[in-house]
């Protein structure tokens, strides 16, 4: 998260860091008690070793009193993703077992309803993404509020020239921007996830390159099938 600022502890308990050997990857977010949503990309360099997430936590690396290290019993990368481009990047993460809900856990809705935020709309995006153009990785979750922008003015020639499809929408990038590691993430309009931070290779806080999000309300049958079909 470019130019946010440190979350209050503890009140956002749907986020998730996805793992790898004690490394923060990418975000995530909790949508049922054994199940995180997070991209697809972020499993691109994880040579088919499965993540750990991490539930509950503020601080990525001092003791919390909630904060729980969860195994992954199965990752299911929505079957359109791909590395050539943003197009359905969505990754679904089956915990181990079901997470212990608390004050510092818990699930987030998301949008069922298939209908664009509003231009303008104010969102908020969390993250333990890089912090600044030097790559600084904070140990602390940043939040950041961020506008929803058109669809035509992301699509723009000299923005992402029409790669920007109606399963994606974008906010504003100029300063104040996700960034490397907060993909996955969710975007929070009115207090339910509207989107997705997609994960593919970007650059941060520059106004010609829009933040892009995965929108969630396309894939709402995708997610309960996947769940449903799973065991449990
Ligand atoms: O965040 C992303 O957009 C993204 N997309 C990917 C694609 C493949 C992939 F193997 C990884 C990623 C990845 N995450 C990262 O590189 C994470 C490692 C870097 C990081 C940044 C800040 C704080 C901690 C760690």
């Amino acid at each position: 998260i470019l130019r946010g600022s440190e979350a209050r502890p503890h009140l956002k308990p749907y986020m998730a860091s996805l793992q790898l050997d004690g490394q923060h990857v990418c975000g995530g977010f909790l949508i049922a008690e054994q199940w995180v949503l997070s991209a697809a990309h972020c499993t691109e360099e994880t040579d088919g070793k499965l993540f750990q997430v991490l539930l509950g936590a503020h601080s990525l690396t001092e003791p919390e009193p909630h904060k729980r290290l969860y195994q992954v019993r199965a990752q299911f990368p929505h079957n359109g993703s791909n590395v050539h481009n943003n197009k359905d990047d969505l990754l679904l993460l089956q915990l181990e077992e079901k997470a212990e809900l608390n004050s510092d856990v818990q699930v987030l809705p998301f949008q069922r309803e298939n209908r664009d935020v509003a231009v303008d709309t104010v969102c908020e995006v969390a993250g333990w993404g890089t912090i600044d153009h030097s790559g600084k990785r904070p140990d602390k979750l940043q939040q950041l509020q961020l506008p929803v922008i058109s669809r035509d003015v992301c699509n723009h020639r000299t923005r992402h020239d029409g790669t920007i499809t109606e399963n994606m929408m974008c906010t504003d990038s100029r300063r104040k921007d996700t960034c490397k590691g907060d993909s996955g993430g969710p975007l929070v309009c009115d207090g339910v996830a509207e989107g997705v931070v997609t994960a593919g290779s970007r650059v941060c806080g520059n106004y010609k390159k829009p933040a892009i999000y995965t929108r969630i309300a396309p894939y709402a049958e995708w997610i309960d099938s996947v769940m449903a079909s799973a065991d449990g």
